[in-house]
């Protein structure tokens, strides 16, 4: 489902976090991605709904080649891939229902379907009773369940998250971990960048690990 061959990325400026990686996750995969700062976990995410071009090699998504992909394509890919961000990237001038609904506003849903679906959203990440709050009166986990409701709000088939653990207690990352377990369980490829190395032990899915822009 996901398919990295000999995929390099070199920055302007010179950093080059990847360096021939080559790596496949199949559908339904749960998949840690691990390495130091630095590593390139979160360039290696952010190539997959072609946030990032790779410099060379090939990013193969369900058999399309991304490099072949027309514009026109991509908000469909996007579509495809729901994505969180340890900052949470939230709007903190609107609700939470409004920030969890954008990506189907932004696709031009009918009301009553974004309606429906937000609420489902907010209902499995446990913050429905709150969907009329604003984002600076949640906790920092809070937040981050906001982020997950956001990128699973269109169903997507891959679910990436960028250290979605990374400001949080033990107990709480737990949770947010089993959330996305409970995502997997239901067929959501799901691939994680962390550095949570006692919990990723804990947990026991497959892990890839990054050092000097391969896989080690
Ligand atoms: N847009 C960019 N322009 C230039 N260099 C970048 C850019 N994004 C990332 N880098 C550099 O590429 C390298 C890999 O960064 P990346 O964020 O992918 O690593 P990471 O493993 O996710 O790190 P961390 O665990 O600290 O989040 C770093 O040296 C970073 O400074």
């Amino acid at each position: 489902m996901i398919r990295f061959e000999g995929v390099g990325k070199r920055y302007p400026g010179g950093n080059e976090p990847l360096r021939g990686l080559n790596i496949h996750i199949e559908r339904g995969e749960l998949v840690f991605i691990t390495g130091a700062s630095g590593a390139g976990k979160s360039t290696l995410l952010r190539l997959i709904p072609r946030l990032e071009r790779p410099s060379r090699g090939r990013v193969i998504i369900d058999d399309v080649d991304l490099s072949g992909l027309p514009k026109r394509r991509i908000p469909y890919l996007r579509r495809r891939v729901g994505m969180t961000f340890q900052d949470h990237r939230l709007l903190y001038d609107r609700t939470l229902f409004d920030n969890v609904a954008l990506p189907l506003v932004i696709e031009g849903r009918p009301h009553a379907d974004i309606r429906r679906r937000v609420h489902a959203a907010l209902d499995k990440v446990g913050l429905l009773d709150r969907h009329q709050a604003y984002p600076v009166t949640l906790s920092g986990g809070e937040q981050q369940r906001i982020g997950i409701a956001r990128a699973i709000v269109s169903r997507p088939p891959i679910l990436l998250a960028d250290e979605p653990t990374g400001n949080l207690d033990p107990a709480l990352s737990r949770e947010i971990m089993h959330l996305f377990e409970q995502f997997n369980h239901v067929g959501v490829t799901t691939v994680i960048a962390s550095h949570d190395l006692p919990l990723i032990n804990a947990l026991g899915h497959r892990r890839i690990h990054l050092s000097e822009g391969r896989t080690a």
